[in-house]
């Protein structure tokens, strides 16, 4: 079992398959769609540069049509030492004898992890991988990245006429890379293979079939799968335009009296004290200025405007519940939180000895991993209300990158 990102980073492989024949998007002088330049660069390459920039210790099979291999030379040619470290492979007719075919190619490998992404999704993010290794590392089987359905659902008859409304409560649609225990997949893929079963349009599917549990993690509204021309035009059009990042910082500052007590939560840590907090809720100014800080990103007002000290269902609540809401508006807002970073000035208790379990405890709330959280502490050297020990300030700052607004 791995436990860091880092551990699991070195013991992860990724299959990028890339053999469909892309008939839904039409011919072109370049190949099937995962050859199309988008921005100047094949498909294929953003996708695997996408890889190697975020996961540079992961085994990477490319898994490509017998036919393509000129294309792929071709592809890479600008590229020796990435062309130099694939495994490439063939595949099948199907999408899952194409990964079944990455799988076995990875047999001398027996990586614990892999990830398997369509070659046509060059556009998943950092984050959400991030995502991904932490959900495996915690010793999840089978991990998906989905987004929920936003769109109303109606099922048609053969007389193109709608026959009923379909409800999109707990649907989700699914994205790559999708990731598992390789040995569990491969396990699971070998036996719908040997069962007869070549119907599965994805990976999940079949980990659901053999029984495995399969984790939703949250996915990318701008990892779409490349389908047809329409989204290749786009796909390029978004990458020429060129556009800056559109990164924001926010910042929050709290501040909580002290009273008598038996200890206080700090980043959702308790720790034992002769003095607590006061305030509406646990009183976690950590947690509550680092709310403020990603709300700031967004322009999406103050912790007060979402969770009024007036409303009596936030009594004694545990803050995390308020900073799982602001970054869940970042989310929702286009936003894929980058760092958090927390300061915490109090005379007491030490905070030393507690900062890797409140790191920990920020990577888990905002689901982005512990290199991209920080905690820092000082005292106020014994001036002030924080040198007397009458309460304790929190600063927080949330750096947050969002989409560029959609054509
Ligand atoms: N026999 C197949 C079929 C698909 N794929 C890959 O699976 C991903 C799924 O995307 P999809 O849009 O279904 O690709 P195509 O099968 O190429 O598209 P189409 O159905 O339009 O021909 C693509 O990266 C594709 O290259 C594959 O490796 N082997
Ligand atoms: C695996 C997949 O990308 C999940 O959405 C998708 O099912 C593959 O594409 P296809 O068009 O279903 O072959």
């Amino acid at each position: 079992m791995v436990h860091t990102k880092a551990q699991a980073a070195r013991s992860t492989a990724v299959i990028l398959v890339a053999a469909g024949r892309g008939e839904r998007a039409g011919a072109s002088s370049e190949g099937p769609k995962q050859y199309r330049r988008i921005g100047g660069r094949p498909v294929l390459v953003h996708s695997l540069l996408g890889f190697t920039n975020i996961l540079p210790q992961a085994a990477v099979v490319v898994v490509i049509h017998p036919d393509d291999e000129t294309l792929l030379a071709e592809a890479l040619a600008a590229y020796p030492e990435l062309a130099a470290s694939l495994i490439v492979t063939h595949g099948g007719k199907t999408r899952q004898q194409s990964v079944l075919a990455g799988l076995k190619a990875l047999e001398g490998h027996a990586p614990e992890h892999v990830l398997i992404h369509d070659a046509v999704r060059p556009f998943f993010d950092r984050a959400m991988i991030d995502r991904i290794v932490l959900k495996l590392a915690s010793g999840a089987d089978a991990v998906l990245p989905a987004v929920a359905v936003t769109d109303t659902l109606k099922r048609g008859n053969d007389r193109g006429e709608v026959s009923d409304t379909v409800s999109r409560a707990g649907l989700y649609a699914a994205q790559t890379p999708q990731s598992f225990s390789y040995a569990k997949i491969h396990a699971a893929h070998q036996a719908a293979a040997d069962a007869g079963r070549d119907d599965f349009t994805d990976d999940a599917a079949i980990a659901e079939w053999a029984g495995l549990t399969v984790h939703l993690v949250d996915g990318s509204p701008d990892n779409v799968k490349l389908t047809v021309k329409r989204d290749l035009e786009m796909a390029d059009a978004r990458l020429s335009n060129n556009d800056l990042p559109d990164v924001r910082t926010g910042n929050g500052y709290d501040v909580h009296q002290l009273v008598p007590g038996d200890g206080v939560t700090l980043c959702g840590i308790f720790i034992t004290h002769d003095q607590t907090l006061s305030g509406h809720s646990d009183a976690d100014v950590a947690l509550h200025a680092l709310t403020d800080a990603l709300l700031a990103t967004c322009g999406a007002g103050d912790i007060g405007d979402h969770f009024p000290p007036s409303d009596p269902q936030w009594r004694g609540a545990a803050s995390r519940i308020f900073l799982e809401h602001a970054a869940k508006i970042v989310r929702d807002a286009g936003g894929t939180i980058m760092n958090a970073d927390v300061s915490l000035i109090a005379e007491a208790p030490k905070i030393g000895p507690h900062r890797q379990a409140m790191r920990e405890k920020l990577s888990e709330i905002l689901g982005i991993s512990l290199d991209r959280c920080s905690v820092k502490a000082t005292t106020n050297e014994q001036i002030g209300f924080v040198g007397r020990r009458e309460g304790i300030a929190a600063i927080a700052t949330a750096t947050v990158v969002y989409r560029a607004p959609q054509q």
